[in-house]
């Protein structure tokens, strides 16, 4: 976005420039927030330290991002601050002003200084205090500036330019960055993304990143900053445009705000809503079980609003499931004739919560999938119907290996199929290790699309969620969200079987608009449910009844925020 801008004729120092001044706005902004408002709280501690001038530490590497930096401290030096530049990577003469200037007066006319060049000269003009990181910072006149305390520390270390693990100085530098601003209970700002976090991914190469409080963000969000690691080290993300963007060439769409969900219409009876069929919890001969998966999905089924249930589980768990869900029909899973049947009357198919991974389990997957496919009926698949899928797709002399893929593929082309896996599932399905597919998940997740058809979750930190459109013409649009809200409450067990419930659930009420019970629909209201239980944010404040916390959240808690979430986004008549 940024080239296509330079591209139309803008200057791209100007444009540099203009992001720092604005950024500077910002942190007066948030110094205001940290340190003022604590001093009327009559803080004393804080009030002390702050009846002096502010004082902001800047970090800045070698490109763009460190230009940043030292523009930002020209402006806050101009706004009256103390500031001081930490210059990490840099040789002794990169800060030598006289030879910088000798090494400007000598560049071709019709050259110019680089952005970053040209932001520390004028920093440097200004008489801007700075000081080298150097390595392994034994001096002790160095550790002194280093250690001097800010109020604000900022990140101009590393934007998107990042390649590679951090290392040597850099590396260094960030753990000194991260344990300075920790022990000064200091604000950290990072400029346009946390050092260390890959703006591509939201990868940290082993783990060496700067711990950001808040992330100026700077033309684009970052798709990083919300899946994998980014959400460990943004901090809260303030956007600053700068420039006119167009959605449609972003990687992924950010979704936080559920689709709001019309009213019933009063004449209406059960089969308006859905007859949704859960295939699953199965208890193999010697095992105990996993008939916990199916009640979970089914009671998340009901919540979601389906008008009404089959579930097609082991005989040994009928007795616990109408325990639980009253509302449910069962059916024993193995009575495959029966099951055939009932698929012929689902308005959705859901499989694989706890079917189980031996050969007969196998067969059951291949056989009811099959049905499904021949009844033209929509289809969720899940855990352990991922694992069969994998292995057929795996399987070099499996008979039904390329008809089952080859007809789920043909009919996700005009049904709905949602297939729902975390990281260790998609690699399995698409054979790779699960660090590849950790470590860039969007390219994982339309991989996994290339090779399956369907629509996709890759769940995880920052689900995402992976839509097919179909187009008017032959052939087929990706579009992909990435799931803006849910918490690591949500990493537990049964929590995956919920999900698949929901999205079967929304999936049978066929009186809701399209938007209404998409895909990314259901991930985002499991999400909010999860949210619903461990967060206290004036959006859910008014129900503190509903609160848990993050840890001991259970998957069986959520179907009452599922429908406490429901009922807030529908429509009043
Ligand atoms: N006018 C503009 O150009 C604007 C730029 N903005 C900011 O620029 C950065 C992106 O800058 P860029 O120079 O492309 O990259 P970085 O500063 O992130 O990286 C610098 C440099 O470092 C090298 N590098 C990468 N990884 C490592 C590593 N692990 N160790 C050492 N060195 C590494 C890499 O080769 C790069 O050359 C953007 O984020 C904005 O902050 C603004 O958008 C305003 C306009
Ligand atoms: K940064």
């Amino acid at each position: 976005m940024e080239q296509a801008w330079f591209a139309e004729g803008h200057d791209s120092f100007g444009l540099m420039k203009q992001a720092a001044w604005q950024m500077a706005q910002h942190i007066e902004q948030l110094y205001e927030q940290k340190y003022l408002k604590a001093r009327a709280s009559a803080d004393h501690k804080v009030y002390r330290r702050n009846a002096c001038q502010q004082r902001a530490s800047i970090w800045v590497g070698k490109g763009n991002n460190g230009g940043d930096g030292w523009l930002i401290a020209y402006y806050l030096q101009q706004a009256g601050w103390e500031v001081k530049v930490i210059a990490v990577g840099y040789a002794a003469e990169d800060l030598d002003t006289d030879y910088q200037v000798e090494i400007a007066n000598k560049v071709d006319k019709h050259d110019v200084l680089s952005d970053a060049k040209q932001a520390q000269q004028i920093a440097l003009s200004a008489k801007v205090n700075y000081q080298r990181f150097e390595d392994s910072g034994t001096n002790q006149s160095e550790l002194k500036g280093i250690n001097w305390q800010a109020d604000i520390y900022i990140d101009a270390l590393f934007g998107i330019g990042l390649d590679r693990a951090p290392e040597g100085v850099y590396e260094q530098a960030i753990s000194a960055f991260n344990k300075v601003t920790q022990s000064n209970d200091a604000l950290a700002i990072a400029v346009d993304i946390p050092s260390g976090l890959v703006a591509s991914t939201g990868q940290v190469f082993e783990r060496i990143a700067i711990q950001a409080d808040v992330t100026l963000c700077l033309i684009a969000r970052k798709f990083g900053l919300h899946t994998k690691d980014g959400m460990d080290y943004s901090g809260s993300v303030i956007d600053i445009p700068l420039i006119p963007t167009q959605s449609s060439n972003s990687a992924a769409t950010l979704v936080t705000v559920a689709h709001a969900l019309n009213a019933r219409r009063q004449n209406s009876y059960k089969g308006s809503y859905g007859h949704v069929l859960v295939i699953g919890g199965n208890r193999i001969d010697g095992s105990q079980g996993m008939g916990g998966a199916a009640i979970l999905s089914a009671n998340s089924v009901m919540a979601t609003g389906a008008g009404k249930i089959t579930v097609a589980c082991h005989d040994a768990f009928h007795g616990a499931l109408l325990t639980s869900l009253p509302d449910a029909m069962t059916i024993d899973l193995h009575d495959k004739e029966g099951v055939k049947t009932l698929i012929k009357d689902a308005s959705v198919v859901t499989i694989g919560m706890g079917l189980g991974r031996d050969k007969k389990a196998q067969a059951l997957f291949i056989s009811y999938v099959q049905a499904a496919i021949t009844e033209k009926k929509p289809l969720v698949i899940d855990a352990d119907g991922l694992y069969h899928l994998a292995s057929l797709q795996m399987s070099r002399e499996h008979p039904h290996k390329h008809e089952l893929i080859a007809q789920l593929r043909q009919h996700s082309m005009d049904h709905q199929v949602c297939l729902t896996p975390h990281s260790g599932e998609a690699a399995r399905l698409l054979d790779k290790k699960i660090n590849i597919v950790e470590d860039d998940r969007l390219t994982a997740i339309k991989q996994c699309a290339n090779t399956y058809g369907g629509d996709w979750v890759l769940k995880g930190a920052g689900s995402l969620v992976l839509e097919q459109r179909i187009l008017e013409q032959k052939g087929s649009q990706a579009h992909i969200y990435v799931c803006g809200v849910g918490n690591a409450g949500m990493a537990t067990a049964g929590m995956g079987d919920v999900l698949s419930g929901v999205i079967a659930g929304l999936l049978a009420q066929k009186d809701l608009e399209d938007e209404a019970r998409c895909l990314h629909q259901s991930v985002l209201l499991h999400a909010l449910a999860g949210d619903a239980l461990v967060n206290d944010t004036d959006y859910y404040q008014h129900n503190s009844s509903l609160l848990i916390g993050q840890r001991g959240l259970q998957a069986q808690d959520m179907p009452v925020a599922i429908r406490h979430v429901m009922q807030l986004i529908t429509n009043k008549n």
